[in-house]
């Protein structure tokens, strides 16, 4: 199993690499791909822990190398918020950095499953599959928006707010990856009731924790712990799923045929060829179902910046 990490050497990249390290099957390779030159540092630091996983350090000009052969890629590369940004704001930087790795994905590895975190993952997203239905490589069932950052905040402000062992918490979040756009399905958390007035203090939370953590790192960036270790849970899905295990099911933004908008998070089942279905995410509040009713003017604007960058 390869897995490569696109922008490796960044807050979340070298969290994230981390925890592979010492997380990925026995025998795998990790390749750490980056245009900050510490990279090859960054490889040689995680090669010292003893684990039967391999890491390889890729600078600016070895992207294809980075790549040969992928199994997984994963991309973190590109700028973080500051306090009073809106991920909308990152596009135009964010956007032509995703399109080279996406060029460079379709060179190398056409065939990997490949999840995108760098914001805003709303129109990303779409950059790489646009990419890869220009070179004739798309498969709509291999591209993902990673969105589990909104799943594990989720579990923890629940398990908080209501003393149960985060363990047992299981929290389906459908839609985007910013503002509005995130819709934790409340009414379908196992084990808890809320009241009116928490539903209506407990979804803006988790939607708005990512500018949480931005105003508290004061202008140092945004989540980076927590979103390794969400990617890294993500990342471990799709091992999981490449293997061959059954069951495995987690959350993606992923593009549906006929669904509320062309991407959207759905649970997914993930098997040998990345999403085998996109499962409903069943019966929604009145509460949640206007909540997403009014969230996909934003989400439509949000994947057509993302398509028009590539197309128009
Ligand atoms: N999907 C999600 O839930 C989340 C997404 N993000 C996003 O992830 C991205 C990365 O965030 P951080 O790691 O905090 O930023 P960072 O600035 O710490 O790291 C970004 C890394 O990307 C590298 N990079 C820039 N251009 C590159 C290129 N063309 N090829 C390869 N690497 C390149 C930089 O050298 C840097 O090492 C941001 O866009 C941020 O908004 C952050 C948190 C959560
Ligand atoms: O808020 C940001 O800019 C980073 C992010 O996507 C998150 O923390 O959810």
């Amino acid at each position: 199993m390869k897995v490569a990490v696109l922008g490796a050497a960044g807050g979340i990249g070298q969290a994230l690499s981390l925890l592979l390290k010492t997380q990925l099957p026995a025998g795998s390779e990790l390749s750490l791909y980056d245009v900050a030159p510490v990279v090859p540092g960054v490889a040689v630091d995680l090669s010292h822990i003893p684990t039967a996983v391999k890491v390889e350090g890729f600078g600016k000009d070895d992207l294809d190398a980075a790549l040969a052969g992928a199994d997984i890629v994963i991309i973190p590369a590109g700028m973080p918020r500051k306090p009073g940004m809106d991920r909308a704001d990152l596009f135009n930087v964010n956007a032509s950095i995703v399109k080279t790795l996406a060029e460079g994905i379709v060179k190398n590895c056409p065939k990997a499953l490949v999840g995108v975190i760098t914001n805003p993952v709303n129109g990303t997203v779409p950059i790489v599959a646009e990419v890869f239905k220009k070179a004739g490589t798309y498969e709509a069932n291999r591209v993902f928006g990673v969105t589990t950052l909104d799943v594990i905040r989720s579990e923890a402000f629940i398990a908080e707010l209501k003393g149960v062992d985060v363990a047992s918490v299981k929290v389906p979040v459908i839609g985007g990856h910013s503002g509005t756009t995130i819709l934790p399905l409340l009414s379908q958390v196992e084990g808890v009731e809320f009241t009116a007035e928490e539903v209506e203090a407990l979804t803006p939370r988790i939607q708005n924790a990512g500018t949480e953590v931005v105003n508290a790192k004061a202008g140092g960036g945004s989540a980076t712990l927590s979103m390794g270790a969400a990617a890294a849970r993500f990342t471990q899905s799709l091992v999981k799923g490449l293997q061959g295990e059954e069951g495995v099911i987690d959350y993606a933004y992923v593009a549906v045929e006929g669904g509320d908008a062309a991407y959207f998070a759905h649970p997914v089942r993930l098997g040998k060829n990345g999403v085998e279905e996109i499962l409903s995410y069943g019966e929604l509040s009145a509460f949640e179902e206007k909540a997403k009713n009014d969230m996909l003017e934003t989400l439509n604007k949000d994947i057509n910046e993302g398509i028009d960058f590539i197309n128009g």
